[in-house]
């Protein structure tokens, strides 16, 4: 009999809006996002086996860490420990990363997430979305959005996760100007901390009201993040210059994205900035809308 193997995407996060409203006491801060997922993602391909295994291929492979510290590996861990019944499971992942890294749209989280997802089905774990969040945030405050991958509002660090009825699939594209930007670095940089919270959400969920709405949110930790890596600032002009109806930040960066009329439009500003900067990850899509 073939043993069973299971592939599971790892999709962009993007926070098309992000607030931060102050800060706990463990220096941990407290946000308000809105955070959506691309089709643009990493894939990982999990099967039993008698050792555990991680291969990486992809165009992202050589900037993640070797050895142990992998994202992967330390949700792999934290699931065996959690679930006595799995300690003696073993598996094959193989990660193709399509995705930058240290780049705003938790693609390490996501990677953990499909990989707590993934091996809670290999190995038939009783366990529901809250309870892989829980075990989660242990590894990332981004974790339990990952988890959820559908339009959300996400408070607290990150934990606090309301996911959005009827908000649209919106065509959009990122681009990230090759710099890596670490979180805790940004988060650090910050002058202030106690900004304003979300505007009340749009009534209506069209996509020109989305996008209204939206333009009247922020990203704070975009200002620190530029001062920390100026390419951002023109990762975002050019968006500004691709006929980009909104263009913005992502987490703490350095991937911007720009939202566009339709997918043609996104797709044409793609090629068209792909063609400008060779050397930057850009990619268009259309992220997962709520009824998907
Ligand atoms: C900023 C966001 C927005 O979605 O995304 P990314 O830029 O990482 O994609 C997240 O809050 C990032 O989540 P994640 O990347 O999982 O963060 P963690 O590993 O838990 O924390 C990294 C460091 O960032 C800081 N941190 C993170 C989250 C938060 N709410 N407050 C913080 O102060 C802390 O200094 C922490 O040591
Ligand atoms: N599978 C993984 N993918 C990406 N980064 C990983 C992974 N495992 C560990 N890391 C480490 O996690 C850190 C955050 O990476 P990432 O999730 O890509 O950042 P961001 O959330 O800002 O996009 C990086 O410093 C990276 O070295």
């Amino acid at each position: 009999m073939r043993s069973p193997s299971l592939t599971v995407h790892a999709p962009a996060k993007i926070n098309l809006a992000l607030h931060v409203t102050g800060r706990r006491a463990d220096g941990y801060h407290l946000i308000e996002t809105l955070a959506v997922f691309s089709q643009t993602g990493d894939v990982l391909e999990l099967a039993p086996a008698a050792t555990d295994a991680l291969a990486i291929a992809g165009p992202f492979a050589d900037a993640l860490p070797d050895g142990g510290d992998n994202l992967i590996e330390r949700a792999r861990e934290r699931l065996r420990d959690a679930f006595p019944q799995a300690r003696d499971r073993r598996s094959s992942i193989r990660l193709t990363k399509n995705l930058p890294v240290a780049a705003g749209i938790g693609g390490g989280s996501s990677d953990a997430a499909a990989t707590l997802r993934g091996l809670a089905a290999l190995w038939e774990l009783d366990v529901g979305e809250a309870g892989l969040a829980r075990l989660g945030v242990e590894l990332g405050a981004d974790l339990p959005m990952c988890l959820a991958a559908r339009p959300l509002i996400a408070r607290g660090i990150g934990e606090d996760i309301h996911r959005l009825a009827d908000w649209p699939a919106l065509p959009l594209v990122m681009v990230n100007p090759g710099v890596a930007v670490p979180t805790q670095a940004v988060f650090a940089r910050l002058e202030r901390r106690d900004n304003a919270p979300l505007p009340a959400l749009p009534s209506r969920r069209d996509e020109k009201s989305v996008v209204d709405w939206l333009a009247d949110c922020r990203n704070d930790l975009q200002p620190a993040a530029i001062a920390l890596a100026p390419q951002i600032a023109e990762a975002l002009d050019v968006v500004a210059a691709s006929g980009a109806r909104l263009g913005r930040m992502s987490g703490s960066g350095a991937t911007c994205f720009g939202l566009y009329d339709t997918i043609e439009t996104a797709r044409h500003a793609e090629a068209a900035i792909s063609k400008e900067r060779p050397g930057w990850f850009v990619a268009a899509g259309e992220t997962t809308g709520s009824n998907a």
